[in-house]
């Protein structure tokens, strides 16, 4: 691969408590490349959420390695994965008495000075962010005011304020309906490209994915497979993802149909 921003090699990962190991997926290699829009499907409990907190350093590997831009992940100091990676989870809505455009400055913590004081190319940051993320005209509103949609365009424009060339999101459209759904997965296409940002989410939306997505990331039990769209819809990866008994694959039309 010409660009790798993530390298994944041999990872084993899961949970350690008390000597006891439980590995929740094992032996996955693979590369993400710059510029590209990353989604991770799989049944639920099958470990998305676990992979994203591993690759951002929230818990430890159980074997294996990750490299972020050709560093070993667990190597780097909290400033500098800072400035490398930026993350999006769906339980991070501590600070919503905050103001739009605070939530979206608190994206250049890793830059500002311990004071926190924002630099006026710090201002012109959180600008461009908003206006890239269409919520220049929620800057002045407090964030427990906004709808769920809203919210998450906010906290994607935090994330590109943190200027990381890899954006890790675990299920980003939660609670949204099919148009927001749709609006957000389309929003973080479009930076992949306008802004060469690395963008892995996680998802239940498979069929969206499978449209807007460059490379899928599809956990199973026993195995992981990557790759575009159209190669992992050619090896039947769909039809066995969930129990038979009541929905079906239909490679066609790349969608879900409950059996009737
Ligand atoms: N802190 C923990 N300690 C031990 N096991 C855990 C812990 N957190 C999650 N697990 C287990 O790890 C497995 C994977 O969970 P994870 O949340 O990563 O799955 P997921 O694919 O994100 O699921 P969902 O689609 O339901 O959000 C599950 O079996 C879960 O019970």
């Amino acid at each position: 691969m010409k660009n790798p921003i993530l390298q994944i090699q041999d990872l084993s990962i899961g949970y350690k408590e008390s000597g006891n190991e439980t590995v929740i997926s094992r032996e996955i290699n693979v590369d993400f490349e710059k510029g590209k829009l990353i989604a991770i499907v799989g049944a639920n409990g099958v470990g998305k959420s676990t992979l994203l907190r591993t690759l951002s350093n929230l818990q430890p590997v159980l074997s294996g390695s990750i490299k972020i831009d050709d560093q070993p992940l667990d190597l780097l100091k909290p400033v500098e994965l800072a400035a490398k990676l930026s993350l999006v989870l769906t339980e991070q809505i501590a600070s919503k008495n905050l103001t739009v455009s605070e939530i979206v400055g608190l994206g250049r913590q890793p830059y500002t000075n311990w004071l926190g004081k924002l630099s006026p190319k710090d201002k012109e940051l959180i600008e461009q962010s908003l206006a890239a993320t269409h919520t220049l005209e929620l800057a002045d509103r407090k964030c427990h005011q906004l709808s769920d949609g809203q919210f998450q365009k906010v906290m994607i424009a935090r994330a590109l304020a943190q200027e990381t060339p890899l954006i890790i999101l675990d299920e980003p459209t939660t609670h949204l309906d099919m148009y927001h759904k749709a609006y957000i997965l389309n929003l973080l296409k479009n930076l992949c490209v306008e802004f060469d940002k690395t963008i892995i989410f996680s998802t239940h939306e498979i069929e969206l994915a499978l449209q807007l997505s460059d490379n899928l990331l599809v956990m199973q039990s026993d195995k992981v497979q990557f790759g575009t769209p159209n190669s992992l819809i050619e090896t039947g990866v769909f039809e066995s993802l969930f129990p038979n008994d009541l929905i079906v694959f239909d490679k066609k039309t790349a969608s879900f149909k409950v059996k009737k």
